[in-house]
């Protein structure tokens, strides 16, 4: 048997043929993007802490993914016999395919999506949270770009998915490429030349939208991007446009009340009460290290402080008003005005993947301003660069930076908020030890300039150093409170004393033999 190839190829210069492509392209184009936005709506329910949401979303996952989309074609289609008014709508055989390639493709992609927000680490939520962006905004902003770039391939193999099941819309006599193929066929009986025909319109179709949307994800494709240092002569450029931040000029602090009072702080993880009612006092300008043993609560200490931790028991007080207490909820407004003041460095930098050094900087003042001070908060980003010596770097993104530089994109970060306090979590934990001072001297610069600070360290000499006092914290208690000179001064014998100076290693052989 041979085909007959001058019917094969008069196949291509039919209108039918071309009028049914257009509808496969819109059916199946709107479909998938309305999937799209369905899962995504359905995967926020599935993975919601409410059961109400959970459990029905559970449900349409596991319902939709079962049943073949010929029977939910059918079913649909036929609808407006149980539902005569439906019958305006869903009678329609394109608005009845239409629905059934929403939901089917909706159960499937919300589990697409899931596992794209999913991937996204907590530590970016808590950034975005550390920088007083509320919860939807940590969400426009942060996680669903990063998610959706995870979840990209997938989702395009959807729309090549969505392509070919759009043929079973024949089914329910839609005038789509199989269709039309089958009524040419019916006719003339070649229906080899035609199905041949019919493959060669669909995987044209996939071949050019398939093609557009994996431009569309190179383009999301941030690893791929690789932005050069810039010149000397780029940078003075740049740093001609920056815009200096307000200089904090050292307050003096007598009369007013402490920058940070907290009271009676504990917290409990389970059974594990990590913060038994610790009391501490910071007052403006000055600066705090804490240290201790692993495990022994720094760092749920300073989380407390801007709420990525909740109280069990005690309260916080900020510039002697409420911020933080145990029974109460303050107004929404408060805690934002209360968080804005307070800065938080993370021990990981948890810096925005998908976002340049210049536009995570750019990021949190963006959402809290107004649209005009777009062009300020730009020239404010290129000045905390500059500050923190990272001009050159700024249009390069996160995996292209050293540990010492993100951390040190971090701290501008968090500074672009003219924050009143900064907590330091651990801030140079993670780097090797050659990018150890860089991020110190610029701790080091803001102590200078009157900033005040907490920070949790293992930094023993730089904590001494910077320090107005060293807490140490040990079985969530604090174990003592000192400045420098007291720690060190040799004839100290205040038993607290003598186990700081012997945790920090000063002068071990002596404090032992004291101890002892
Ligand atoms: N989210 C959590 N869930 C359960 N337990 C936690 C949680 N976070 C901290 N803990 C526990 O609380 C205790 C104190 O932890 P924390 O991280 O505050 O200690 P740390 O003094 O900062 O230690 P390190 O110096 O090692 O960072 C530890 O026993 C830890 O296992």
């Amino acid at each position: 048997m041979s085909l007959d190839w001058e019917y094969f190829f008069s196949l291509f210069t039919m209108s039918a043929f071309y009028r049914a492509c257009v509808t496969v392209v819109v059916l199946s184009t709107s479909a998938w993007f309305l999937g799209l936005l369905l899962g995504f709506l359905v995967a926020c329910a599935k993975m919601s802490t409410t059961r109400w949401l959970t459990i029905p979303s559970g449900i349409f996952i596991w319902f939709f993914r079962s049943v073949p989309l010929l029977v939910v074609l059918v079913f649909v289609y036929n609808m407006p016999q149980l539902f005569p008014s439906t019958g305006p709508y869903l009678g329609v055989p394109f608005i009845a395919g239409l629905v059934s390639l929403v939901i089917t493709e909706a159960a499937y992609m919300a589990e697409i999506h899931r596992t794209g927000l999913l991937s996204i680490g907590k530590g970016q939520r808590e950034a975005g949270h550390a920088l007083s962006i509320g919860f939807l905004g940590v969400q426009r902003l942060i996680v669903i770009p990063q998610a959706l770039r995870i979840s990209m391939p997938a989702l395009i193999n959807e729309y090549v998915t969505v392509i070919k099941l759009s043929s079973l819309v024949s089914a329910i006599s839609l005038s789509e490429i199989l269709q039309t193929g089958q009524r040419l066929y019916s006719q003339n009986f070649l229906v080899m030349e035609t199905l041949l025909a019919v493959a060669v319109y669909y995987v044209g179709i996939v071949t050019i939208f398939g093609s557009v949307l994996q431009w569309i994800e190179r383009r999301m494709d941030v690893p791929s991007r690789k932005p050069e240092t810039l010149s000397e002569s780029e940078c003075e450029k740049l740093r001609q446009q920056a815009l200096p931040m307000p200089v904090r000029q050292a307050t003096e602090s007598k009369g007013l009340p402490p920058a940070l009072q907290l009271k009676k702080i504990s917290k409990k993880f389970g059974e594990n009460e990590v913060l038994k009612g610790v009391d501490i006092n910071i007052g403006i300008g000055e600066v705090i290290s804490i240290i201790g043993p692993s495990g022994s609560g720094k760092t749920t200490l300073i989380r407390t402080v801007n709420r990525l931790e909740t109280l069990n028991g005690g309260e916080v007080v900020l510039f002697g008003e409420d911020f933080i207490q145990s029974n109460h909820s303050l107004s929404i407004k408060k805690t934002r005005a209360g968080m804005k003041r307070i800065g938080m460095v993370f021990q990981s930098f948890n810096l925005f993947p998908h976002k340049t050094a210049l536009e995570n900087i750019m990021l949190a003042p963006r959402y809290h301003g107004a649209p005009s001070d777009v062009n300020v908060n730009r020239k404010q980003a290129l000045y905390l660069l500059d500050r923190v010596g990272l001009l050159a770097h700024a249009n390069k993104y996160p995996h292209q930076l050293s540990g010492g530089q993100q951390q040190r994109v971090a701290i501008a970060r968090t500074l672009a908020l003219s924050p009143d306090i900064m907590l330091f979590d651990e801030p140079t934990s993670a780097l090797d030890p050659e990018m150890v001072g860089e991020v110190l001297k610029v701790i080091q610069d803001l102590a200078k300039e009157g900033m005040t600070l907490v920070i949790v360290t293992h930094e023993m000499d730089f904590a001494m150093s910077v320090s107005d006092r060293v807490v140490m914290m040990e079985h969530g208690v604090i174990q003592a409170d000192a400045k420098p000179y007291d720690i060190e001064s040799a004839d100290t014998d205040v038993p607290e004393l003598l186990r700081m100076r012997a945790f920090m290693g000063i002068d071990n052989t002596e404090v032992s033999s004291r101890l002892s």
